[in-house]
């Protein structure tokens, strides 16, 4: 039986540098520190805007994990924070591996930690860490990690019904008073995470959306009408050879759907699983596969219902995007399709931010009343935000549209394809002192 998922809590990410990863949060990216752990170790920071949580945990300079070793029985164990090993673990996740910065833990809410674990146990599933408790003044929280079928990528099932604190025990509130929040909370506005998208190997991605499916019960939806339900939504046209397939989980909490700027219609979590087709040059999948060392997390999507203000504010503070090809603005019917959004093309190519109208059947079956309706999506793209070439963030605003428009990821192929080429240069140029901040801007 599939588990249960109330909602996703945080996405957990590990880096080598947890200051800098968290100050780029903080000031560039306008999200506010709320919660804090620092042990003499390790150090996490829970980093949020609207219900979209980071938490970053610096990456320990170490090659064991959480249980390395330590062969555990499915038996609950019951801790405090203060008896937590203070060198080998990070709280509501494990330790990763990996030589790079990643994003490689989404952590979910659970009503039952022990059931949930219990019937994934029973199906198979492998577990890095078994039912834990831990408790503080403000109550108890019971997790437990599940590793994924997807690279590193791990999940934390958290059961939180039992606590009234703000965030998790362990964690020390940062003061509302002195809490660490930059400007621009006004113009850039994130309401939640949209959807998670994986870069996976070739072939994969059956067995990718079968393990989501019997464990958690995900569904399938389709990216495109056209799709194909064994092929996934493929794109093998000039250059791009991309093969995606999108499930989602709809089981909403009360709490979520109560929240003003969740769209009733929007499913609580999206994942997208991406691979690239055989005989591709270098891409966009295959390079984050080489650079991550494995599949994962290739970006998240955030949520804003203003993307223009959320960009400019952005933009401003130094994030960089990725800019779209220079044909994107000039394409055939594109201006119109702007235009009859409501948008401001100029405003729209000034920030890298893509439309894409979503036209119904009905409309481009009947060529002689074929109008552009008014579901359509906005997508703009960082560069990634790590050292590497990875990880990156989109923002995205719906305005009736659920899937992804392809012009977009066409664009976003192609954007991408030009920073790996041109990126030596680029980078080239920054250590010289020049500066790229204009080459993000049209
Ligand atoms: O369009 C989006 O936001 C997606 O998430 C789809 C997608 C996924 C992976 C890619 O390499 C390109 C596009
Ligand atoms: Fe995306």
């Amino acid at each position: 039986m599939a588990a249960y998922l109330s909602r996703l809590h945080h996405i957990a990410l590990h880096v080598g540098n947890v200051d800098k990863t968290t100050f780029d949060l903080l000031t560039k990216f306008k999200f506010n520190l709320f919660a804090v752990r620092r042990t003499r170790e390790s150090r996490q920071y829970a980093l949020r805007k609207g219900s979209a949580v980071f938490v970053v945990n610096e990456r320990l300079n170490r090659t064991f994990t959480l249980n390395e070793g330590a062969a555990w029985s499915p038996r609950h164990s019951s801790v405090t924070p203060q008896t937590l090993n203070d060198d080998s673990r990070f709280l509501y996740g494990v330790q990763d591996n990996s030589c790079v910065d990643t994003a490689c833990n989404v952590c979910f809410e659970v009503e039952d930690v022990e059931s949930v674990f219990n019937s994934l146990y029973k199906q198979g599933c492998d577990f890095l860490v078994p039912p834990t408790s831990v408790v503080d003044d403000n109550g108890r929280v019971t997790y437990s990690v599940v590793k994924s079928i997807v690279g590193n990528v791990c999940h934390t099932l958290v059961d939180r019904t039992k606590y009234k604190g703000e965030f998790l025990p362990g964690f020390q509130d940062v003061n509302v008073d002195s809490a660490v929040s930059t400007d621009g909370e006004s113009s850039c506005s994130v309401c939640h995470f949209d959807h998670i998208t994986y870069a996976c190997p070739r072939k994969s991605t059956p067995e990718v959306m079968r393990w989501y499916e019997k464990n958690f019960g995900f569904k399938r939806f389709f990216i495109d009408r056209n799709e194909d339900v064994n092929e996934g939504y493929v794109i093998d046209q000039d250059g791009i050879g991309l093969r995606l397939t999108a499930m989602e989980y709809w089981k909403c909490s009360e709490l979520e759907v109560s929240l003003p700027f969740k769209n009733k219609r929007d499913p609580d979590c999206k994942f997208v699983v991406a691979e690239s087709l055989p005989y591709q040059g270098s891409n966009q999948v295959d390079s984050f596969l080489e650079q991550h060392g494995g599949a994962g997390i290739q970006h998240v999507g955030l949520y804003t219902p203003d993307i223009v203000s959320s960009v400019d504010t952005l933009a401003e503070a130094g994030v960089q995007f990725f800019s779209p090809p220079p044909t994107y603005y000039t394409q055939v019917g594109k201006l119109q399709e702007i235009e009859d959004a409501g948008h401001d093309p100029r405003l729209l190519s000034q920030h890298g931010i893509l439309l894409d109208s979503d036209v119904r059947q009905n409309d481009s079956d009947n060529h002689l009343t074929a109008s552009r309706n008014k579901r359509y999506l906005l997508q703009v793209f960082t560069r990634p935000i790590f050292t590497e070439d990875t990880f990156f963030l989109e923002l995205i605003e719906r305005r009736g549209a659920m899937g992804f428009g392809e012009g977009n990821i066409r664009a976003l192929w192609r954007s991408v394809q030009a920073y790996m080429e041109g990126g030596d240069r680029e980078r080239q140029a920054l250590v010289s002192g020049a500066t790229t901040a204009d080459s993000s801007r049209h």
